[in-house]
């Protein structure tokens, strides 16, 4: 395979498992249904959500009219010395335009989280230079909903007028496309769910007016957009989707993600919420495990229960490896997990197990008393407070304590950890990850609260049911009020961590909780803890 080519290699063994998988979705005409947008491909339950979530087929179409719009919008911000870029948008709304940036080097500032230091931090960049994309499709997502709101009172502290420097991404009829104090509106196709949004007004707007060649990603999506519509065997997302179901039915529930040289920074991060979120319910799916790169543990190691992925060249032990640039990605990735939700039999389109956490943060929210009762630890150890879910253990030191959570896991079953903490500043709670992985065995991912809220927050809830979930929360020494609101940044991100914890607790799921009281020291106690836990 050439490297500008797409396409799906996979290992003999599981060419020969996904051979008749291929044979039955070609019999079926699968790939020719999905491009003509037939929405009885995963049964009638999922027929009505169906009908109104398969417009991405045909983006690299669609959406050349935007092209020029955000080119002159952009032209304009230009001439008025408008060049900084920040991105408030969760899960579907800020992944694509954050891979795109990245892979192209430009710069865009994307807000996912509730981290007061990491807002403040976005703030505190040069806003006489700086526009505001807020990405929504309901228009009513919480983070975003108050980013706009801190960075519309921090304009007009600035003497700037929020409305020449906000611009809305949005699903029409939403509170969003009403919004007065914005400089345009664009308003996205509606036919298109969130995570199969990268091509559409939610991918394109931000990165284009970040100063991306969106134009390209359209080009490339074409070129693979008759291979993945074809009812023939050599179809990459039929072979692609193939392999994640005889995998699957094989025990490998879980998809291992390393970049192999594909040249696209980041894809991990978006393919995991396409997975993770279309895949993961009614106690089955597949669980993405970002890692850094073939070396790391999980990959080249992967047991039965996982599947290594090369995105880029085959390589270091991968079983599956997809080639091609970034917008063809976007295509062959999105047609694959369509065509694996109906191999597992559900609904693709659908979310049902994210609304239960963000009821749970709603309910805190309004109860701050609740928020305060769970303040007491169950141990403390330095600048780590300790809080256990029932039948967790929080005895000894910390090594112990993490040496008895992480041998809950049980077999097959995966390690999460969950950081509620500034992504940029506490950048090494990320390292967690590996260590962990390597000193118990077990399938680790890792995720910043609450960006994987809407991502694979789908699947720890909605999917197979053996995940074991450590929480890191952090003390904030400044908060940030969120304009006529009845929280702080800092209250929102205790109340998201504490929600969804209860969830998971709520579904007899093993929850811990580190809460770190100075952050640097208690990340640096927590890493020394997990390096004492041998194998
Ligand atoms: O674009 P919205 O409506 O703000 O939603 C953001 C994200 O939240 C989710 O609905 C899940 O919480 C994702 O599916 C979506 O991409």
């Amino acid at each position: 395979m050439g490297a500008d080519q797409t396409g799906v290699e996979l290992d003999p063994a599981l060419e020969t498992a996904a051979a008749p998988l291929i044979d039955t979705l070609v019999a079926d005409g699968v790939a020719g249904k999905l491009a003509a947008q037939d929405a009885t491909l995963w049964g009638a339950d999922a027929e009505s959500e169906a009908s109104i979530r398969l417009a991405w087929t045909t983006l690299h179409r669609t959406s050349r009219p935007l092209i020029g719009e955000i080119e002159a919008l952009r032209t304009d911000l230009r001439s008025e010395g408008v060049d900084r870029v920040v991105l408030a948008g969760m899960g579907g709304s800020s992944l694509a335009p954050e891979v795109i940036t990245a892979t192209e080097g430009v710069a865009l500032t994307v807000l996912d989280t509730t981290d007061p230091a990491q807002v403040a931090d976005a703030l505190a960049g040069d806003l006489d230079r700086t526009v505001l994309v807020v990405s929504s499709k309901s228009g009513t997502t919480v983070e975003t909903d108050s980013h706009r709101r801190v960075f519309a009172a921090a304009f007009e502290e600035e003497g700037i007028d929020p409305a020449q420097r906000i611009v809305v991404v949005t699903d029409p009829g939403s509170p969003l496309a009403e919004l007065d104090q914005c400089r345009k509106v664009f308003l996205a196709d509606p036919n298109v769910g969130g995570r199969y949004s990268a091509l559409t007004a939610f991918g394109l707007v931000p990165a284009g007016l970040a100063g991306a060649d969106v134009a390209r990603l359209l080009d490339q999506a074409a070129l693979v957009a008759d291979a993945v519509a074809a009812d023939t065997a050599d179809n990459p997302a039929l072979r692609l989707a193939a392999a994640f179901g005889a995998a699957h039915a094989d025990g490998a529930e879980k998809l291992v993600l390393a970049d192999t040289g594909s040249g696209i920074t980041g894809f991990g991060d978006w393919a995991e919420q396409l997975i993770a979120e279309s895949t993961g319910k009614e106690g089955t799916g597949l669980l993405p495990v970002v890692v850094d790169g073939t070396d790391a543990p999980g990959f080249a190691d992967a047991a039965g229960d996982a599947t290594p992925v090369a995105i880029g060249p085959s390589s270091g032990g991968a079983r599956i490896a997809t080639q091609g640039p970034l917008g063809a990605q976007f295509l062959l990735w999105e047609s694959a997990v369509a065509v694996a939700g109906r191999l597992l039999g559900i609904n693709p389109f659908d979310q049902p197990d994210v609304e239960a956490a963000k009821k749970a943060a709603r309910s805190l929210l309004d109860d701050p008393e609740a928020l305060n009762a769970t303040a007491t630890p169950s141990a403390v150890s330095g600048a780590v407070e300790v809080y256990a879910s029932a039948g967790t253990s929080a005895e000894g030191s910390l090594t112990d304590i993490l040496r008895e959570f992480t041998a809950t896991v049980p077999a097959d079953g995966y390690l999460a950890v969950q950081a509620y903490l500034d992504r940029l500043d506490d950048a090494s709670a990320s390292l967690l990850r590996s260590e962990l992985a390597k000193r118990t065995g077990v399938q680790t991912t890792f995720g910043w609260g609450p960006r994987f809220l809407h991502s694979t927050g789908q699947y720890h809830k909605g999917g197979h049911q053996n995940g074991v979930f450590l929480q890191i929360t952090g003390a904030s020494e400044e908060d940030l009020a969120v304009p006529d609101r009845p929280y702080t940044l800092g209250t929102l991100q205790l109340a998201q961590a504490l929600g969804d914890g209860q969830v998971l607790a709520d579904r007899g799921r093993p929850v811990l909780r580190l809460h770190l009281t100075d952050r640097a020291a208690g990340l640096a106690e927590v890493m020394r803890a997990v390096q004492e836990i041998s194998r």
